[in-house]
Parts: C-alpha cells; structure tokens; sequence
C-alpha cells in the first residue's frame, strides 16, 4: 500500500508547524524522515496517522484521501508506533500486544485462536516471548519499545509509522528491529535520528528543517556534507560502508569544542 502526503500542512495552536510537505512511501519501501530537533518530523508522522488534520493538503493512502476511509479500514491499514508512548496502567505485555488486534475484531468478540498466534508471532519476533506475562511497567525502557513494535506488527498493518523507533535500544536491538520491520513487509515511515542508521536502512530520507522539505532522495544524494552542514550545523565525512557500501558518516567534532581543548 502507498502512502503520499501531499502538500501537507499542520497547525497547532494556530501557529504553522509543518509547511507543504510531500512525499511519498510506496509499497514496501522503508522511507525515513530526517531533521534536527524540533524541526516537525512527529508532527508530519501524526498528520500521517491521522492524530493531527493538515489545515491544508492531503493524505493519501493508494490515492484516496485518509480522511475519507471509515475509521475502521483506516485502523487496519495504518499502525503507528508514536515516540514515548507510555502508559499509566500496569497491563501485561500479551494485554498491550493484543490491543493491536482490535482493528481486526468485531465490538464483542473475544481473541481467536488466529489473534493469539499472531500476537505470539509479533512478541517472538521482538525477543520477548518470555515476557507475556510481565507488567509493562516493570519493563525497561527498550523492553517497552520492543512491546510497542510488537503491538504495531500484531496489527499486520501495511502501513508503519514509527517515531524514532530506536529510541531505548542498544545497537544489537536498533539493528534487528528495523531489520524485522523492514522483512516483516508494510509500507514505513520513520522519523529518525541516527543518520548512519537512516543511511543503512532507508530507501530514501527526507530532510524537514523549520518545518519544510528540504531535500528528498536516496541516503546517497541527500546526506552529502553541505546538507549536513546547512540542516544540522556540522561537518561530516561521508565514507562507504566497507561491507556494502551504503553511506555511513563520520562527523567532526564541532569547532568550539576543539577551541577549548587548544
Ligand atoms: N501541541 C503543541 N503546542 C505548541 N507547539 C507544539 C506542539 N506540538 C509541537 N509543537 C512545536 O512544533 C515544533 C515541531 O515539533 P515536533 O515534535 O514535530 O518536532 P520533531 O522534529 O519531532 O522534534 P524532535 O526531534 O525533538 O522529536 C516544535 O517547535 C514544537 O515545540
């Protein structure tokens, strides 16, 4: 399934966050949305995942708007993993995995045995099969993170919106994580702020700075070092990986800095 979103434009609290956005994520492809810190990457995630409702623009999924598909159908297509999501009640682990059942369930029915073992199957493929049980808050932050992985895939979703989904994760987690989700085979948007792991794992990237695009590619014709140096203020190296020779950065330190150890 494609999602586009088309000149997209968010407000919130009257003030404009994200201005003419377009992109595009078709079928299958892994596409990161790249930008220094308050640039408006959750805010496009959310007008993708229908949180927030562009004041202007449009989002499409296989070419019709979002906003016209019944909430239900829009709940099957899209899951969206949205950064620090937490929760105030101590539900297991196989209670949050199974919440991402309720798009494919009727009001009153109960967990078939088909429900069961795709959410068994999603707890799996995140290394916490032995945690079903556990109290999410008694989990660690990467721990809960692969939970909420857990909950989007049990969704089967075809589309993922995922906001920094590394978040919490140790390198060994960061890799195999978005190595599933990318297997694993729906569309995905990802905001991300590991450019080297952008570059390893994304199709294209787009780069948000002030709230507009300003620039959309490969990791290879994006993250050259002058748009590292206009968008994020510093100098890079961009080197071949030496294995499979995807972009990979080594960055400078910044110029300050080496002032004050002189
Ligand atoms: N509800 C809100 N009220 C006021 N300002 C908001 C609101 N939500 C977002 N903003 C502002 O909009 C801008 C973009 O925020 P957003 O969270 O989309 O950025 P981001 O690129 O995801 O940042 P980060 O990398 O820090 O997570 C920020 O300046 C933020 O303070």
């Amino acid at each position: 399934m494609d999602l586009s979103l088309r000149g997209v434009n968010v407000e919130v609290a009257g003030r404009a966050i994200v201005e003419d956005v377009t992109l595009e994520a078709t079928q299958g492809k892994f596409v990161g949305l790249l930008g220094p810190n308050g640039c408006g990457k959750s805010t496009t995630l959310r007008a993708a995942y229908h949180v927030l409702k562009p004041s202007a623009g449009a989002v499409l999924l296989d070419g019709r708007p979002l906003d016209g598909l019944p909430p239900r159908d829009r709940a099957r297509a899209i899951a969206a993993v949205a950064q620090e999501s937490h929760t105030e009640f101590d539900f297991t682990v196989a209670e949050v995995v199974a919440m991402g059942r309720l798009p494919h369930q009727g009001l009153l029915d109960r967990m078939t045995a088909d429900d069961r073992r795709v959410c068994a199957a999603a707890l799996e493929q995140v290394g916490l099969a032995d945690f079903a049980d556990r109290g999410v808050l008694t989990l660690s932050g990467g721990e809960r993170q692969r939970v909420l992985i857990a909950r989007a895939l049990a969704q089967e979703p075809r589309i993922l919106v995922l906001d920094e989904p590394t978040n919490h994760l140790d390198i060994r987690h960061q890799l195999e994580i978005l190595a599933l989700v990318r297997r694993s085979g729906p569309t995905v948007l990802a905001a991300l702020h590991d450019l080297n792991l952008a570059a390893a794992m994304c199709d294209t990237v787009h780069v948000l700075d002030g709230g507009r695009l300003v620039a959309s590619g490969t990791p290879a014709q994006v993250l050259t070092p002058d748009l590292l140096a206009a968008v994020f203020g510093v100098r890079a190296h961009v080197v071949p990986h030496p294995a499979n020779g995807r972009p990979q950065l080594l960055f400078d330190r910044l110029e300050s800095e080496e002032d004050s150890d002189a």
